[in-house]
């Protein structure tokens, strides 16, 4: 089992690199979404994107796909830190927006991921993790939520607030939007998500095998039925199940989020860890903890909420898992760099637990 960190856009830094080394860790998850307006919507007291009812703001241009050579260069420069590559995180709701909303602009969306996914090929990035959802990662609140009131994220009821035209994946795609608004995006279906779905994996996977990269696919964040009146795809574990059974291909897997399938309000979680670990199907995985289930789950630091992370590390040794465990969210600490102690906390508890499963000293 290896360590990484998921690092914001505006953090794929050489100091931000050195940190995640200098913590212990050897794999880096990049996000390149830009979730944060650049760095400038982001303040030292964010823990991660939260956004507003226009969700996190305005996605990326429709009409550039991240290209070969910015991707090629984070990998260099990942590795000149003496790290490696081991994901990229979210495509950009411009790039494939209408997938999800089974828009007009479909075809060329599903050229766009195509493209990009032969890019990741080609730049040597093995993973591609993904968030198949109409509304995102929406409804989440901010709070003081974790041990001596350290702020962290969490859900205090349901988000029903419908979506409105010109808002996908919780970005804006359309700038004109937010100042004239034109209606609502009509609500979907389970079935049709789930048919949008298969139609995507299999219009994807042979260009994924082909290009030796893996998928990943991570649960819905906050795992509800419906946020902003649209269907969620995996918000109870038995879900993936059906991920796997669309299309078993190696490289259909999951951005196996242990602290969302811990919010969901069926399964046990050490049988949901040991099942899918069992199956093979973990690209890289995301381990935090929490309390609750939604809509009221809250996060919690590492070592203090209802999920034994120890025994989830155990089992995934036990099923022989080889990839990489990133911290994905932590509580920040009151200190002048609260995400980073924060990080370095989580960091340094899966370490020891790693270490310890591992018998290294
Ligand atoms: O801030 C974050 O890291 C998140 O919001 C993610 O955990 C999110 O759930 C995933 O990136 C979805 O793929």
């Amino acid at each position: 089992m290896k360590l990484g960190l998921g690092l914001y856009r505006h953090m794929l830094t050489p100091e931000n690199f050195a940190f995640a080394k200098q913590a212990g860790a050897t794999h880096i998850v990049a996000h390149l979404v830009d979730y944060f307006c650049g760095g400038a919507g982001h303040s030292a007291t964010d823990d991660q994107p939260l956004g507003t009812d226009w969700g996190w703001g305005l996605a990326g241009d429709p009409d550039k796909l991240w290209p070969l050579d910015e991707l090629t260069t984070i990998r260099r420069n990942v590795e000149a830190a003496g790290l490696k590559l081991e994901a990229i995180e979210n495509f950009d709701p411009a790039h494939w927006g209408d997938i999800l909303l089974d828009g007009p602009k479909r075809a060329q969306h599903i050229e766009n991921v195509k493209t990009i996914i032969r890019r990741l090929g080609e730049a040597g990035i093995p993973i591609m993790g993904y968030n198949f959802s109409i509304a995102g990662v929406a409804g989440r609140t901010k709070g003081n939520y974790a041990r001596g009131d350290a702020p962290s994220v969490g859900m205090e009821g349901a988000y029903d607030l419908p979506m409105p035209n010109g808002l996908v994946w919780n970005m804006v795609v359309d700038p004109t939007a937010p100042s004239r608004p034109t209606g609502n995006i009509p609500a979907a279906t389970h079935e049709q998500l789930w048919d949008r779905y298969k139609r995507f994996l299999d219009e994807i996977v042979p260009v994924a095998e082909k290009a030796g990269v893996r998928l990943a696919l991570h649960p819905d964040d906050p795992p509800m039925p419906f946020i902003r009146g649209q269907p969620r795809l995996v918000y109870q574990p038995s879900l993936y199940q059906k991920v796997v059974d669309l299309n078993p291909s190696p490289v259909n897997q999951f951005e196996f989020c242990v602290g969302s399938l811990a919010e969901m309000t069926e399964g046990d979680i050490y049988d949901v860890v040991d099942n899918y670990s069992r199956q093979n199907r973990l690209g890289y995985v995301h381990l935090r903890n929490v309390r609750d289930k939604v809509p009221h789950y809250k996060e919690t630091f590492i070592d203090d909420g209802e999920v034994d992370v120890l025994r989830v590390l155990a089992i995934l040794k036990k099923n022989g898992f080889e990839g990489v465990i990133i911290p994905d969210h932590a509580p920040q600490m009151s200190c002048a760099a609260p995400w980073h102690a924060g990080m370095a906390y989580a960091l340094g508890f899966l370490k020891a637990g790693i270490m310890s499963l591992e018998g290294k000293r």
